[in-house]
């Protein structure tokens, strides 16, 4: 026995090591939030996290109240879902909470990019440049012209077609918006139409590869694909990097500013040309992964309600009477100006509110130091370094009934003040104004850098719909699909089946 006794110690030793790192000994210190473990060790909660984040967040904030840290895959998450104290997480500084360190790990896993230290500051400022104020323009154009490109010219026999309104949606929006980022095929011989012709047809099929990417996504991100999917994901990214690579870029035309200029800024960087296309796919993932979902979401609601539809297209029509515009046989393509853009607010409402109901991101901030986070409440709680910081705006504001009554309905003038014209900003709980009563962008550091861009899209996008083409829902006693629950946190959400419809250009 006793030859066994230090084997046995030292199998002991590795244990209490083992569930020392497996977190099995961690307890609430005072001045904490309550902590909940979960039964097994290192992963705690993460199975139930996974399956359906809201509702596991729903029954622990049922259970713990509105500030708890759970253990979740070896990491210790402290979720805040009081939405009055949300400013104690998206304005602190970055020297205690930070965002970078949580995106680098996801993008190496999800799209083998290693992150160079200046990354974040350098697609700041090109973002500034090219996605928002006066930059915005070109982009806008261009998407205006790819959006007509792809819906009208295949449309142009008037006959009545069928398809899937996610699919027909997230389409037409991510082909376009890919065409207007990363640019154009060339005209072979000058030939313009074949131009457009080969854009249709090369962007469709790289939207058809990108779904399949999309579908495996979630799993990927949580690196829990079976293998047989993740050498299917490894197939894609390559087919990707490909695609989107520094010589296949050269050859395109009307690449937009926020891409060639970022590529520019890589290369003099002095990073190998891999590495570039590598991040070329983020961006394509990132600019395009939640535009079609979110389009998709705005149209089925408007297609769902007479009066929101009634509406939108009265204030569509009137813009285009007052510019001069009309649409028919023979007439030039409608043109959107900035102007006409930012003169909606009917339509801006709508798609304010068809993302309140859709888009669900996680904010996570990666705690660097022990610090104190105070609520707007004077309570303060102790984090520790190494800790995580999240919060989940979807449960704790859009779907609070106290902030929007009847959350689960879409009211397209909720965002509208009496009148009709402006924009209704002020939302309360507990008898006090709300500063962040929506947060489909994120908040803070990492807030969308692409949200002017996007709501231009889903506006063009609906304009164009509304002025060329007769559209209906196929099974409209069907209702609303439900959304897809393993998507939670990713952004805009899908649902859960396909939607048939069947529209027609009128011509
Ligand atoms: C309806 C469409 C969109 C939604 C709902 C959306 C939502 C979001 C959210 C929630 C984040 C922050 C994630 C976080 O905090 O971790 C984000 C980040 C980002 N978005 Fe969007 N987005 C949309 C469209 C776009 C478009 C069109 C572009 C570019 C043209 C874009 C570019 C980006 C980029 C580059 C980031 C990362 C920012 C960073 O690293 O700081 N997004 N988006």
């Amino acid at each position: 026995m006793a030859v066994f006794l230090p084997v046995l110690l030292s199998l002991g030793a590795l244990l209490v090591t083992l569930l020392y790192l497996a977190g099995a000994f961690r307890r609430q210190r005072p001045g904490e939030p309550p902590l909940d473990r979960g039964w097994l060790p290192w992963l705690g909660h993460v199975i139930a996290f996974r399956r359906d984040t809201a509702e596991f967040l729903r029954r622990m904030r049922g259970q713990h109240g509105d500030v708890f840290t759970v253990q979740l895959a070896g990491d210790y998450v402290t979720f805040l879902m009081e939405p009055h104290s949300y400013g104690a997480v998206v304005k602190e500084s970055r020297a205690k909470l930070d965002f970078e360190k949580f995106a680098v790990e996801l993008v190496a896993r999800v799209f083998g990019y290693h992150a160079q230290e200046d990354d974040h500051q350098r697609l700041e400022a090109v973002s500034h440049k090219y996605l928002m104020g006066d930059g915005l323009e070109e982009l806008t154009e261009a998407m205006m012209l790819n959006l007509q490109n792809l819906m009208l010219e295949e449309a142009a026999d008037g006959e009545w077609r069928e398809d899937g309104l996610f699919h027909f949606c997230y389409s037409v929006v991510f082909r376009a918006g890919y065409l207007s980022l990363f640019g154009n095929e060339p005209a072979p011989g000058g030939d313009q139409s074949a131009g457009r012709r080969l854009d249709r047809q090369r962007s469709a099929g790289l939207f058809a590869e990108f779904r399949r990417y999309d579908r495996l996504f979630p799993r990927l991100a949580y690196a829990v694909l079976p293998p047989a999917q993740k050498l299917e994901a490894e197939r894609l990214k390559r087919r990707f990097w490909e695609a989107l690579s520094v010589g296949r870029m050269r050859e395109r035309e009307n690449v937009s500013g926020w891409v060639s200029e970022r590529q520019q800024q890589m290369e003099e960087q002095g990073l190998e040309a891999a590495m570039r296309d590598r991040y070329m796919f983020l961006l394509l993932w990132a600019s395009q992964g939640n535009t079609g979902p979110s389009a998709f979401w705005l149209l089925l609601h408007l297609a769902r309600c007479p009066d929101a539809l009634r509406a939108v297209k009265a204030e569509a029509d009137g813009l285009l009477r007052e510019s001069g515009q009309e649409v028919g046989p023979g007439k030039p393509p409608v043109r959107l100006t900035r102007r006409m853009l930012q003169q909606c607010p009917v339509l801006d409402s709508a798609v304010e509110e068809s993302l309140r109901l859709a888009a669900a991101p996680v904010l996570i901030r990666a705690v660097l130091q022990d610090m104190t986070l105070r609520l707007h409440d004077e309570r303060e709680y102790r984090l520790r370094r190494g800790d995580r910081v999240a919060l989940f705006p979807y449960l704790s504001v859009q779907m609070d009934p106290e902030i929007h009554p009847e959350p689960s309905e879409f009211r397209y003038d909720r965002f509208l003040q009496p009148g009709g014209r402006l924009r209704k900003t002020d939302f309360s709980k507990g008898g006090r104004r709300l500063k962040y009563y929506t947060m489909p962008w994120g908040a803070g550091v990492s807030m969308c850098p692409g949200r002017f861009f996007a709501v231009n899209e889903l506006k063009q996008f609906i304009f164009l719909m509304l002025a060329y083409f007769d559209f209906e829902l196929l099974q409209p006693e069907l209702g609303v699909p439900p959304i897809d629950r393993s998507r939670w946190g990713f952004g805009t959400m899908q649902p859960t089946h396909e939607v048939r419809f069947r529209y027609r250009m009128r011509i």
